[in-house]
């Protein structure tokens, strides 16, 4: 955390996260959750193809190499890019709750510019949850898990069901997915087991 008071920090009473019984174990590879997910998805071909990781507890690390397509100043990563690199990374924490949150508050500090070329590793955990709101923090490294701190984020993400991307997505997209049985059983499971 950032030692700042924000609405992404938890309340008073806030309780401290659960690793669901059923999480990814630490070091097992979390698959991206959609083919075309700028964040995760292999199917984007200038997307950030964020590959996730749970860690120990409720926590998640990831790698991205900035690409030239990622750029916002010459040679160096947009920092709209670095700041979904630190949402898809926050996003895979879902996994280790088992619940589907969306970001709904994402502060994001800029600590150092990532140059083209360059690994993030990022790392995110939950702090707390207060019904179905979860608070986590992320943080980008350069060039190594212990390099130093290029960007870093406090966040709140709120628990939502599957109606909520059934009735807000373009049609076209949910109906394809709701034609592939597998990602059909990934979501349903989330939901038979809170
Ligand atoms: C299959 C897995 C998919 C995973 C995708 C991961 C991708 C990476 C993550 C993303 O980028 S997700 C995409 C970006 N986010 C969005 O598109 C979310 C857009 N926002 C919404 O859809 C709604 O605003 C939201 C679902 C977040 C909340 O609406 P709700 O009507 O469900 O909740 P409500 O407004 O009742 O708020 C519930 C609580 O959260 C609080 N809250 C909601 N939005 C907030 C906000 N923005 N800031 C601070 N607090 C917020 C709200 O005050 C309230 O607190 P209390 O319970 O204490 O009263």
């Amino acid at each position: 955390m950032s030692g700042r008071t924000t609405a992404a920090t938890p309340p008073p009473g806030a309780a401290p996260p659960a690793r669901h019984p059923e999480a990814p174990a630490p070091g097992e590879i979390i698959g991206s959750h959609y083919e075309y997910c700028f964040g995760c998805g292999g199917g984007v071909a200038h997307g950030l193809h964020l590959q996730t990781r749970a860690g120990e507890g409720v926590s998640v690390t990831a790698e991205f190499q900035v690409k030239e397509a990622h750029q916002g100043a010459p040679g160096l990563a947009h920092g709209g890019v670095l700041a979904t690199a630190l949402d898809e990374t926050l996003g895979g924490l879902g996994w280790l709750l088992r619940v589907i949150a969306v970001t709904g508050r994402l502060e994001t500090d800029f600590v150092r510019p990532v140059p083209v070329g360059a690994v993030l590793h990022l790392e995110a955990e939950v702090v707390a949850v207060a019904g179905r709101k979860i608070f986590c923090t992320a943080t980008g490294r350069i060039g190594a898990p212990d390099g130093p701190v290029a960007v870093r984020a406090d966040a709140l993400f709120i628990e939502v069901k599957i109606d909520h991307f059934i009735e807000n997505g373009r049609k076209q997209e949910i109906q394809a997915v709701l034609a592939d049985p597998d990602q059909v059983k990934v979501a349903r499971a989330f939901e038979v087991n809170p």
